[in-house]
């Protein structure tokens, strides 16, 4: 962009001396300093210095440094009507600004290029009198200064419709991030729910391919779950799978998954697992859980658990795995709760 407007600027200028306006030198050192200012900011931005500013693009910068040589070129024109042309084209970086800068930032450029322009008049006005026709000067430096005050009042206008639209962002990638939270977890517990155990079971199976790994799954169901709701009231069924819920993760590795399976099933999954490793590792969870106290069962009551244990082969669907953990804890329970149980390999 800066590249662009400096160019459009020194084309203006060649034509001006390809008219005789202004002497061949002028276009030539406005070139130079162009090649110069741009690789100076070309080796800043290379060199990461940029990242120290507040402005990354240095736009302020940028803008600023540009004055100069602009400036100075059109110092050289004798004709009022040739320097006022060099205003029309100042409007485009100004535009630019306006869309990157802060109201402020860009205010205070803009009150610095009519400094700047006004101080370049009167010192034409000293050294060359005979270019200067005061009235027209006078009219143009208050057009100048009209149309930086409208591109500020727009600017401002803009930047505070693009400061709520980075805040409708915010709060929609907030949004965002609370409804795939919901998706994920369930309501009572706040664990991984169905959806959720699946997307990582998914994952699992895949990373399974992998030679040697096992997934150990275990269906985990707490025993006479409707005896404790009818004696005592939903509220404490409800603590109950809180308070599960709650406990197992805790002795979990973070590449584990326990998640509610539905009702008063859970689902662990323990990835990497062997089918020993897994019947190890469900019976300590077994025995955690009848350690629990509970503040809606009465003192002595104990909770128990039953678990139906089977390893993922990659032969088999994971749906049929599951349905082989299922029927272990169906044994498990006929076999008086309390226990786990391992389905053999198929
Ligand atoms: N409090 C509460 N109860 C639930 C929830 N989801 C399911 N239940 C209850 O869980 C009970 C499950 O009962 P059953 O399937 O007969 O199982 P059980 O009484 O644990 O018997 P076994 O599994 O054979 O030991 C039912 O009474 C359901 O209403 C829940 O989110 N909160």
């Amino acid at each position: 962009m800066s590249v662009a407007s400096y160019l459009v600027t020194l084309s203006i200028l060649s034509f001006c001396a390809w008219l005789d306006l202004v002497a061949w030198q002028i276009p030539f050192h406005f070139f130079v300093s162009l090649v110069v200012i741009n690789a100076v900011f070309f080796y800043l931005i290379y060199r990461g210095y940029n990242l120290r500013c507040k402005d990354h693009s240095m736009t302020a910068a940028q803008m600023i440094v540009s004055l100069v040589p602009t400036l100075y070129s059109v110092y050289f024109l004798d004709l009022g009507q040739a320097r006022a042309s060099f205003l029309v084209v100042a409007i485009v970086p100004l535009l630019y600004g306006m869309l990157a800068l802060t109201t402020r930032t860009f205010l205070q450029i803009g009150i610095l290029f009519i400094a700047l322009y006004i101080l370049m008049i009167l010192l034409i006005n000293k050294n060359r009198p005979d270019s200067i026709n005061p009235t027209m000067e006078v009219l143009q430096a208050f057009a100048l200064i009209v149309v930086v005050i409208q591109i500020t009042i727009i600017g401002g206008y803009i930047s505070g419709l693009r400061s709520k639209l980075r805040n409708r962002n915010k709060e929609l990638n907030i949004a965002l991030v609370k409804i795939s939270d919901m998706a994920n977890r369930d309501e009572l517990t706040g664990i991984a729910n169905r959806r959720k155990i699946f997307e990582v079971l998914d994952t699992e199976v895949k990373r399974k391919r992998e030679p040697n790994t096992a997934i150990g799954i275990c269906i985990l169901d707490v025993d006479h779950f409707k005896r404790i709701n009818d004696t005592y009231g939903h509220q404490a069924g409800d603590e109950v799978l809180k308070r599960i819920a709650e406990e197992v993760p805790k002795s979990l590795r973070t590449m584990d998954c326990f998640g509610r399976y539905g009702g008063e099933e859970f689902l662990l999954i323990l990835p990497s697992t062997s089918l020993e490793g897994t019947e190890i590792k469900a019976n300590r969870v077994r025995e955690e859980v009848a350690k629990l106290e509970f503040k809606n069962l009465p003192p002595g009551e104990k909770v128990t658990i039953s678990i139906g244990i089977a390893e993922y082969f990659p032969e088999e669907e994971i749906d049929a795995t599951i349905q082989r953990a299922d029927k272990a804890l169906y044994e498990a329970k006929a076999h008086g709760r309390n226990c786990c149980v391992v389905h053999p390999s198929p």
